[in-house]
């Protein structure tokens, strides 16, 4: 609960914040800042250093600053007097002077683009610092107003008057060895240690200048007196003295023998080191890791650019009333007693919550749906019972005016502009009128399904708008398949800024079933690279890894990269599976299962909810499903697991489960000319060179050579000669049909089995003919292959 409060205050302070901050983090606003502080420290110095010259002379002239006739002598006028008088005078004496110091080196840091923790740290010091000279000047030399200030004797009063003289003396003392021991680590020890090296060094000095005196001793196989000289310099008793010298007479005695032989000695070399980490350095000098550096100016749309719509939900209450006492008499008819009966209005429909009496079951109620939808005469009724949650059953009808959810109202709602999603989505409005924001990160592939007509496309785009109004370019990147080639059109003028494509090829959108498949798989590639990264970087998703990279941990010498995010959106994705079949499929099930980590997320839109094409394997891996209204109960079911989608009311009416509720919403609106003005905002800006760069894939070519090895013949070969051989028809689509086969695989197939000499050449439009009679035939022809 606390938790909850706290996350809300955060919520609503962080736009303004963040904007404040980016202007502070400006590097130009950097630099102005900057130069300001430091003049503004000169200023201060110059005007304090003038003051205590002038002041007595100028202080006379203050109480009249505006009047023309009067002229200070501060070097800096009187805004300089002023100030100065302020600081010096009125404030903290002499120790006033540290304040341009503090100024300037902050100037200096800020200029520098220096760390702001720094400077905040040398500001509570100095002040601290400024503070205790002035006391401390306040207790010893009250009689002279510029050393203390008034500030600083005053205070001192203040203290003398709890502690008496000695005991401000005390405080002082204790004030001051404690700020040495904190700020300069002052310790006896320190200075003891400190007190040694000056020693040391100094001896060092007399050594080294005793070695300048007598250069022979560099070679000491040539000079025993020196040597001994050298050496008993360092002894300290008599004893050791004697030692040593007898010790370096065996030597000297073994070195006389061999003085003639040189020794080279190879220098010793030191290894280097650093003190710091190297990310953490790198992170210190040039900050964090930014991908958005390389659009740093992109501008992210403006909410002006959607359309404004009369939204305001206008509650009728006849029309309450009215279905108030239908519901409340078609129970009754029924003999269910109602206890209470309370309504939420939405935008599209209007829940009626009903506490049934004492005794009902609930599932008597549930059966009752259709006639309770015929005796309320409206369509698009639906029974929820009971509420998850709440004890009560809800009926939800639709309003006989229903409000328009306009895309600017969910953009522009604080829910989600203060969503810290991944990947928010602002998908309409709830039966309560509250903005729905899911994040498309968490879960993690969605499937949308819904008749022709009913608001499928403007919910794909409701989807595209709220992405492109919460992330940079840099962030996520969509690959678009678009079957039908006329509905996401309008983002080809954001293809450098957001798409992603093939190598050569021109088109970011995919039209073509043949490049959808190539996609596809180059996708499959881009996932099982990305997941060879995070295993390298020893993360467990993209999240985890992006921010390894931008803490400067991962190095880019090894191949390490920012990971944006790929949201691919397949729209008519049952044309594809028709045409593409398995081909389309596998690769679509393999990135379902594991992309979620690595930053792939599917959002796969069809008009035909289908078993044949939201197939078992398929459906496993969406876990989240949109629905809008569907021709029949039984699509309703296979796309969410349950009825109603086939009662919704169209335009954008829909239902959105997320794994366990069903929840009932109304997508928000976003028209075409509003797509175009955003992915014109969006394109005429600066853009990367070009689209993102998905892996080459290379997909076979279909019918490049007819020359075929007989070990590269499709897996599928035996039985696509045998499906040809008994129809006697030489046609791919054949083979596409019979082995749910996509285009580009039967293609190839015929090619394989043209080469084998079991179909005859292309004829144009007619099938190609079969050059084999029988299975028997064909058993002999390939037996004496393999032979
Ligand atoms: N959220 C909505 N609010 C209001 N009206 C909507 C909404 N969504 C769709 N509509 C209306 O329904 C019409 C058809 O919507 P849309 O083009 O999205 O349908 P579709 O399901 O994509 O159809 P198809 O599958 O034929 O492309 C729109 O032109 C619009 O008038």
């Amino acid at each position: 609960m606390a938790k909850k409060k706290k996350t809300s205050t955060k919520k609503i302070i962080k736009p303004r914040f963040q904007k404040t901050k980016s202007f502070f983090g400006n590097q130009q606003t950097q630099t102005i800042i900057g130069v300001f502080v430091i003049l503004f420290a000169i200023f201060l110095l110059i005007s304090f250093i003038s003051y205590f010259f002038n002041w007595q002379e100028d202080q006379s002239q203050l109480s009249n600053f505006t009047d023309k006739n009067i002229t200070v002598k501060n070097l800096l006028g009187k805004i300089g007097a002023s100030i100065s008088h302020f600081f010096i005078y009125k404030s903290f004496g002499v120790a006033a002077l540290y304040i341009p110091f503090l100024l300037f080196f902050s100037g200096i840091s800020i200029f520098l683009k220096g760390k702001l923790k720094k400077i905040k740290k040398s500001w509570g010091w100095g002040v601290l610092g400024i503070l205790w000279v002035s006391i401390t000047f306040g207790f010893l030399a009250y009689k002279n107003s510029l050393l203390a200030g008034v500030l600083g004797y005053e205070i001192n009063l203040y203290l003398q008057q709890f502690l008496g003289k000695t005991g401000l003396i005390l405080l002082l003392l204790f004030l001051g060895i404690s700020y040495l021991v904190i700020r300069f680590k002052l310790t006896p020890e320190a200075l003891k240690n400190n007190f040694k090296s000056s020693k040391k060094n100094s001896n060092e000095v007399t050594e080294s200048s005793l070695e300048d005196d007598n250069q022979s001793i560099e070679l000491p196989l040539n000079n025993n007196q020196s040597t001994q000289e050298n050496y008993s310099t360092n002894s300290n008793t008599p004893l050791e003295e004697e030692k040593s010298t007898l010790n370096l007479e065996n030597t000297i005695d073994e070195n006389v023998e061999t003085n003639n032989v040189e020794i080279a000695v190879d220098q010793i070399v030191e290894e280097n080191h650093v003190n710091e980490n190297l990310s953490d350095k790198l992170v210190k000098d040039f900050g964090e890791f930014d991908p958005t550096l390389e659009l740093s100016s992109y501008k992210f749309p403006t909410l002006n650019l959607l359309r404004d719509y009369n939204e305001s939900i206008s509650v009728d209450q006849a029309e309450l009333e009215a279905n108030k006492n239908r519901i409340v008499s078609t129970l009754n008819n029924y003999n269910i007693g109602i206890d209470r009966i309370k309504a939420t209005v939405g935008p599209t429909v209007t829940l009626y919550e009903i506490v049934p009496v004492a005794g009902i079951r609930i599932s008597k109620i549930k059966n009752l749906e259709d006639d309770i939808a015929l005796s309320l005469s409206a369509m698009g009724i639906r029974i929820i019972a009971p509420i998850p949650g709440k004890g009560t059953i809800g009926i939800e009808v639709p309003n006989k005016n229903p409000t328009m959810v306009s895309m600017k109202s969910v953009i522009s709602s604080t829910k989600f502009q203060n969503s810290e999603m991944e990947l928010p989505i602002a998908l309409g409005k709830t039966i309560s009128n509250e903005t729905f924001v899911i994040d498309l990160a968490k879960m993690p592939h969605l499937l949308m399904a819904g008749a022709t007509g009913q608001g499928k496309s403007v919910g794909l785009n409701a989807v595209l708008t709220s992405l492109l109004y919460k992330k940079h370019p840099a962030e996520v990147k969509f690959v678009l398949v678009d079957p039908k080639k006329v509905e996401l059109t309008l983002f080809n003028k954001i293809e450098r800024h957001y798409l992603a494509k093939l190598p050569d090829t021109e088109e970011a959108i995919i039209t073509d079933t043949t490049k959808v498949v190539n996609t596809l798989n180059s996708l499959c590639i881009e996932m099982d690279a990305r997941y060879d990264l995070l295993k390298i970087a020893m993360v467990r998703n993209i999240k985890e890894y992006n921010v390894k990279f931008k803490a400067r941990k991962l190095n880019p010498n090894d191949g390490h990269k920012f990971l944006p995010y790929i949201v691919l959106v397949i729209d008519e994705f049952a044309d594809l599976i028709m045409t593409a079949g398995k081909e389309i499929e596998t690769p679509i099930a393999r990135l379902a299962q594991l992309a979620r980590a690595i930053g792939i997320h599917l959002i796969v839109a069809t008009q035909r909810p289908s078993v044949n094409v939201i197939t078992g394997i398929i459906k496993a891996n969406f876990p989240a499903r949109a629905a809008f209204r569907v021709t029949s109960k039984i699509d309703s079911r296979t796309i969410l697991d349950g009825q109603g989608a086939d009662q919704l009311i169209g335009r954008g009416d829909m239902l959105f489960s997320g794994g366990n509720d069903i929840i009932r919403l109304q997508c928000a609106f976003v028209d075409t000319p509003e797509i175009e003005k955003i992915t014109d905002f969006i394109g005429l800006q600066r853009a990367y060179p070009q689209a993102y760069l998905l892996p080459e894939y290379s997909g076979e070519e279909v019918g490049t050579s007819i020359d075929i090895n007989i070990s590269e013949r499709d897996a599928l070969f035996r039985d696509a000669a045998l499906v040809i051989v008994h129809a006697q028809q030489g046609s791919a689509s054949l083979l596409q049909r019979k082995l749910k086969l996509g285009y580009n695989r039967a293609g190839r197939l015929i090619d394989q089995l043209e080469a084998a000499g079991i179909v005859g050449q292309f004829e144009g439009s007619k099938a190609r003919q079969v050059l084999i009679p029988d299975e028997m035939a064909l058993n002999q022809l390939l037996d004496n292959e393999t032979n």
